[in-house]
């Protein structure tokens, strides 16, 4: 393995290996793997458990303490159900909805009557509207202000969750999108729309092209570069108003020689540059 350069802002990071939201458990060694890749040791681990909702609550006390020792905090998952858990500890320790910046392959906003696979980490955005399974839309609801939210990198879906996030004004960039108008035009927008108060960033390494992030559970064509995309996030975790960043849906079994873990490690390192 390369030398492992330390992380520059040193985050308060937390791992949260819950993975059973969705097909297989792979990403529950994600953060062991990220933890070689990135050097330096966590401050909290959630252990894991089955239940998504018992767990989610466990790490939302965690991201809470991590927002009240002043942040930024860098939650390493797992499969993305934990973005309940994170999302819900940070409004809840500000007490005041979050602007989110989600990049991600899939929209995640089924219910259990739309989802086709019956998935949990197919979810969360729903959650996090107040509107999917009970347990986690009750931890969730309030936790993000939807006009703030912005999804980035998109191309597989399923129709009711396109029309959920319509409804509630959710602003959906697809990947496509970013390669005709280019980066540049791409994050003027979403600045645009993360301004206004304190805001986080999710990402799904599934954004990424599988070509060079093969380590997913569910990976699509098309994807975003994970070069361009660590650059444009460059120092974003220095800001004003940035309060945390997680990284969901790294399953180490299906990576290639470690490309995958490499790709994230790159992210999060600019992040917090
Ligand atoms: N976080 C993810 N990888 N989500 C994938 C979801 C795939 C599909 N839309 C489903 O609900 O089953
Ligand atoms: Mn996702």
């Amino acid at each position: 393995m390369e030398a492992v350069v330390p992380i520059a802002l040193r985050p308060y990071r937390i791992e949260a290996p819950f993975a059973h939201g969705g097909r297989g458990t792979g990403p529950a060694a994600a953060p062991a793997c990220l933890r070689r890749h990135l050097g330096g040791t966590a401050r909290g681990r959630v252990a894991p458990e089955r239940d998504a909702a018992r767990f989610c609550r466990r790490l939302a006390r965690r991201v809470a303490a991590a927002v009240a020792a002043g942040g930024p905090f860098l939650v390493l998952g797992g499969d993305h159900t934990i973005a309940v858990g994170t999302w819900a500890g940070a409004a809840g320790a500000l007490g005041r909805p979050l602007g989110l910046l989600w990049i991600d392959a899939h929209l995640d906003a089924h219910d259990q009557a739309s989802s086709p696979s019956g998935a949990l980490h197919g979810m969360p955005v729903a959650c996090l509207l107040g509107e999917g399974p009970r347990p986690l839309a009750a931890l969730a609801r309030g936790a993000v202000d939807p006009r703030r939210l912005v999804l980035l990198g998109v191309r597989s879906y399923e129709p009711p969750e396109w029309a959920r996030l319509a409804r509630r004004g959710v602003r959906v960039i697809g990947a496509g999108a970013v390669r005709r108008r280019g980066w540049g035009a791409v994050m003027a927008e979403v600045r645009a729309r993360l301004r206004g108060g304190p805001w986080g960033l999710s990402l799904d390494v599934d954004a990424l092209d599988p070509r060079q992030a093969p380590g997913v559970t569910t990976p699509v064509p098309g994807g975003l570069d994970a070069v361009r995309l660590a650059r444009v996030l460059h120092g974003i975790g220095g800001e004003a108003g940035f309060v945390g960043m997680e990284v969901a849906e790294l399953d180490p079994g299906r990576d290639r020689g470690g490309m995958t873990a490499r790709a994230v490690a790159r992210i999060v390192r600019a992040v917090f540059s």
